[in-house]
């Protein structure tokens, strides 16, 4: 029993499917108390599935699951009151001000805000000012703020964010992982779902989703030392050019646009870089660029995606 201590969250070959549609394809994890953990995945990847089954909305098809060691299908009504869940749509009362939506929430779980304002209050202090103002006519970092408090207020052992930080300006993002940095310090397990790549190395530990499957689990650093090439940014002018140019290569092995560089990988594992250069240079390509880079989440994210969809038949 000293295990539930310890794990925060239990995830044991959970399916999901809508008709046809197979949202998740039997996702086992587990997340550590006090953990800062991301699930990451591009759109319809599954992320507010399994959230909405271990924040008890929605019940599996198969699988069990357990969050703060409350089983969230049968004993769904006391998991409630231990979890905080802030959904990918705001979740805000739009007609009501900023501190009525903050007692609403309060007094839903039976308390107050009082009673946990010092666990919010380094976040809502920011938008105090604003208290006044109905919820609807709040910018979208002020609403990020207050659906974040109103996740809180209760004082949950697990808190779920999903996608809290999609169409939310960069100083906003930044100023956001701030704020969950600080909350982990309080001893709240947090599961933060995004679509933003970047986002993963903020992570103490990240899950990588995709149609359903996880495609891995692990730390940042060791998720993209998981890359097993070398991997070379590419840049000339001319780049739909030197896309088609290098993806006929005999011995390329990935080719894909990345910001305003181009990531190559080749078959062979030595350093072509130099090679690379003076047949692109041959080629007539001019400016051009073969730098030796390490891989990103991203690009291990990509990799992945490529063996797994190599076997994988939906
Ligand atoms: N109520 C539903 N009815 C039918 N299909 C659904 C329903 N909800 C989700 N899906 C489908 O299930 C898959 C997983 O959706 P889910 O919302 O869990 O993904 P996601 O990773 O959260 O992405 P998004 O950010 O787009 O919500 C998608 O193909 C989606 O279209």
């Amino acid at each position: 029993m000293s295990e539930a201590k310890n794990i925060a969250v239990r995830v044991e070959g959970i399916r999901k499917s809508y008709g046809e549609k197979r949202a998740l394809k039997g996702i086992s994890f587990e997340v550590n108390s006090g953990e800062l953990f991301g699930l990451i995945g591009a759109d319809g990847a599954g992320k507010s599935t399994l959230f909405r089954i271990l924040t008890t909305l929605l019940l599996p098809d198969e699988g069990a699951a357990s969050v703060a060691g409350v089983d969230v299908v049968k004993d769904f009504w006391r998991l409630r009151s231990k979890i905080g869940y802030m959904p990918g749509k705001f979740s805000l009362y739009q007609d009501l001000s900023v501190e009525e939506n903050l007692e609403f929430f309060a007094s839903v779980f039976g308390t107050t805000v009082q009673a946990n304002y010092e666990l919010i209050k380094d976040i809502y202090q920011q938008i105090e000012p604003f208290k006044t103002r109905r919820a609807g006519a709040l910018s979208g970092g002020m609403k990020q703020k207050l659906a974040l408090s109103c996740a809180l207020i209760h004082k949950p052992n697990v808190l779920f964010l999903d996608e809290p930080t999609t169409g939310v300006d960069a100083v906003s993002r930044k100023e956001f992982w701030q704020m969950l940095k600080k909350l982990k310090e309080n001893g709240i397990t947090i599961l933060v779902s995004t679509p933003y790549m970047d986002e993963a190395s903020l992570c103490e530990r990240v899950a990588l989703i995709q149609n359903g499957t996880l495609l891995g689990i692990d730390s940042p650093e060791h998720i993209t030392n998981q890359f097993e090439r070398p991997l070379f940014a590419v840049k000339a002018e001319n780049m739909p050019r030197l896309i088609s140019v290098l993806r006929a290569l005999p011995n390329a092995h990935t080719v894909y646009a990345f910001g305003e560089y181009l990531h190559y990988t080749d078959k062979r594992q030595a350093d072509c870089s130099k090679e690379l250069r003076e047949f692109l240079q041959k080629k007539g390509f001019q400016k051009v660029e073969v730098l030796p880079i390490k891989p990103s989440i991203e690009d291990t994210f990509m990799d992945l995606m490529e063996k797994k969809g190599a076997g994988d038949n939906g």
